[in-house]
């Protein structure tokens, strides 16, 4: 069979492309009324196709966003989604072509990192994605579950209409900023396309905001879900939950466990250092359901991407980075608070781009890459250096689908 022509998909096909993806994942097709909402998401000159005979039969897009690093500066992030490749020509390396190609695009139009959030956690390692961000699903009872009086109180929590959400979210999320690094920027396609339709489709959407001194400084959206025989146990179910300080986590938190009539209340995403249990009277009132990845990064400008982030007190230390897709990355870079600049000095440490991801945002340490077999120690006093060069207060969170 000829190889798949993979080249960028004029913004009339935009929709066919979606099509494919949702098709991919088990969708119907959207709908008038969704693409609506969602025809702004997707930017000309971003999305990928690849056609056989004339025929479109694999998509990605690419959506512009920032991410947020240690330090609180952020990077361009380009967001790959709906990628796909049509059922009947799978596993014939037309996604091999569409990711390679993707990579070169974002290099292209100047994104230093890709982020995905992934269906599979076996496919993207060999293209040098790495895991940048994990969560925590927790499941709290709010009959057990009381805080601590040490608790940060203040501040107010009240619930906004779906309407005046459209307004006020996007704002809020912005004011927010990069709170903490994995955070990542939400366009206004973003908006319209992920929360505009929940909020129009009845589907009881709430949101709590969080306002301290300084004014809106958090929010939380759940959804009541009725179970059990008589439909009458009610489930919390947290879908989105962002907040710049402790005092607004907190206070969400009471919130939502002060909900009447309420069962359990679920946090399917939540930061891997939110300590809920530490908050509460009896640490078993909060439970862990699964620790999953979160922000999967693709690194395809090394040197730009390492040179976005701040880095703590410590030597400079020599990584040496192996890439074999985009080799420009390849060789090695001097790292330390200074800055990052590439040097033919001898590596102290080595690992490849995939592995770099991992410990881009602090998410993992070099000490663990290492206890892993994921890198390579030449001089092991570079190691606790090189950890504390990387360190970050906060671990990375995303917690934005897209
Ligand atoms: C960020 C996101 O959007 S994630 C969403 C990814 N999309 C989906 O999961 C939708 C359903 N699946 C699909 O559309 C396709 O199967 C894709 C896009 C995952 C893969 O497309 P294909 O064209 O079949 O991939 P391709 O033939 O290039 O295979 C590349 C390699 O990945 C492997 N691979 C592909 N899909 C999978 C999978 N689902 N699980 C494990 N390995 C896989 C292949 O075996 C191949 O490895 P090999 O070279 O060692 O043989």
């Amino acid at each position: 069979m000829a190889d798949a022509e993979v080249r960028v998909l004029a913004q009339s096909d935009h929709r066919a492309g979606q099509d494919l993806a949702r098709a991919a994942h088990h969708t119907s097709p959207i709908s008038d009324r969704e693409w609506a909402y969602a025809q702004d998401l997707h930017e000309p000159g971003l999305a990928l196709g690849a056609f056989l005979g004339g025929d479109l039969v694999g998509t990605t897009f690419l959506l512009r966003s920032r991410l947020a690093l240690p330090g609180g500066s952020t990077v361009p992030m380009a967001a790959a989604t709906g990628i796909a490749v049509r059922a009947d020509r799978t596993r014939r390396g037309i996604f091999t072509r569409l990711e390679r190609e993707s990579l070169d695009l974002a290099v292209a139009q100047g994104f230093p990192v890709v982020g995905s959030r992934v269906s599979e956690a076996t496919i993207y390692g060999r293209f040098g994605h790495g895991v940048g961000s994990t969560t925590r699903a927790v499941r709290l009872y709010p009959h057990e579950a009381r805080l601590r009086p040490e608790v940060p109180a203040g501040g107010e929590v009240r619930l906004v209409d779906g309407e005046t959400s459209v307004g006020l979210l996007p704002r809020l999320y912005e004011r927010l900023g990069p709170y903490r690094p994995g955070v990542i920027e939400r366009s206004a396609g973003w908006w319209k396309a992920k929360w505009e339709p929940l909020v129009h489709s009845g589907k009881g959407a709430v949101v709590a905001v969080h306002s301290g001194p300084d004014g809106d400084d958090g929010f939380a959206v759940y959804q009541a879900m009725r179970g059990g025989d008589s439909g009458a146990r009610v489930t919390l179910m947290v879908t989105d939950f962002h907040a710049a300080n402790p005092e607004a986590v907190a206070g969400l938190w009471r919130f939502l466990l002060g909900v009447d009539l309420v069962e359990e209340v679920c946090a399917r995403r939540r930061p891997a250092d939110e300590l809920v249990e530490g908050m509460l009277v009896d640490w078993r009132a909060c439970r862990t359901h699964s620790v999953n990845d979160d922000l999967w990064l693709r690194l395809v400008d090394v040197p730009k991407a390492l040179g976005a982030r701040s880095y703590r007190d410590g030597d400079p230390f020599v990584l040496e980075i192996t890439d074999d897709l985009l080799p420009a990355n390849s060789g090695s870079l001097r790292i330390g608070p200074d800055g990052v600049e590439r040097t033919s000095d001898r590596p102290q440490l080595s690992l490849n781009v995939d592995a770099l991801a991992m410990a881009y945002l602090g998410g993992t340490s070099f000490t663990t890459l290492a206890s892993i077999g994921l890198l390579r120690v030449t001089d092991t006093k570079a190691l606790p250096n090189a950890d504390r060069v990387f360190g970050t207060d906060r671990a990375a969170f995303c917690g934005t689908t897209f």
